[in-house]
């Protein structure tokens, strides 16, 4: 655990705002086979679990995208809007088959349940596919609040997604933390006033430590009690 900067923590947070791609879920192996599946309908060759895990993070649009500018067809416009309407069903076909709960996920969010913190998902996966993926692992009871990029007009790392999060909780930034793994989660939290945490493994393209996170984590495994500690310094 290393923290770049003091966390403004006097207390326990009332509220967590957690990410979902990459920070509770490994989904990288079924957004690949949705990418793959997509791309072999125009008659495109596949691409490696690790090329599509570069191009997650900022929604399905961007992901869609993103594969078809790598396999060197750009789509603009109107073209691109088919592409992910096409993606769409896709994707909700590739949600959990091959994806699994990152280390310390099911145990961090039963703690802070336990412990009466209000738990929300604020992710750029479509909200549809947030709540099937987190019903299938068994973790909708433990959340109060499930939001997904579609539910927005500006994804993180805009602070509309923690906004409505925090509406929803009926908590104040003030009184949450935002945990992820990547860039659009500090960006996001930065915007909304929250202090932002950031736990290693997940599917930045830049280290974590560069990302100008408040505290960064090895695993979630780490997480109850880095706040705790956290919070006996403050
Ligand atoms: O679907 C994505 O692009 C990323 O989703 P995340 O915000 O949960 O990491
Ligand atoms: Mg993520």
């Amino acid at each position: 655990m290393t923290a770049s900067r003091a966390i403004p923590l006097a207390s326990m947070p009332k509220a967590i705002l957690f990410d979902l791609d990459g920070t509770l879920i490994d989904s990288a192996p079924d957004i690949t086979a949705a990418v793959n599946e997509l791309l072999a309908a125009h008659r495109l060759p596949p691409f490696s679990v690790e090329k599509v895990t570069a191009m997650v993070g900022d929604g399905m649009p961007r992901l869609v995208e993103r594969a078809f500018a790598a396999s060197g067809t750009p789509l603009v416009g109107k073209a691109l809007e088919e592409a992910v309407d096409e993606m769409t069903p896709i994707y909700l076909r590739h949600l959990t088959g091959r994806s699994r709960l990152m280390p310390g996920a099911r145990e961090a969010l039963a703690q802070f349940h336990m412990m009466g913190i209000a738990l929300a998902v604020a992710t750029n996966k479509p909200q549809r596919a947030a709540r099937e993926v987190l019903l299938h692992f068994g973790l909708v009871d433990m959340l109060g609040a499930i939001v997904g990029g579609d539910a927005v007009s500006h994804k993180k790392p805009a602070p509309d997604l923690l906004l409505l999060a925090l509406e929803k909780l009926r908590v104040d930034a003030g009184d949450a933390i935002m945990v992820g793994d990547s860039k659009a989660d500090v960006g996001s939290a930065r915007a909304a006033g929250l202090p932002a945490v950031l736990v290693r493994g997940g599917y930045t393209q830049v280290p974590v430590e560069e990302l100008g996170a408040d505290l960064v984590c090895n695993s979630l495994l780490e997480l109850p009690a880095a706040l705790q500690a956290l919070r006996e310094v403050a």
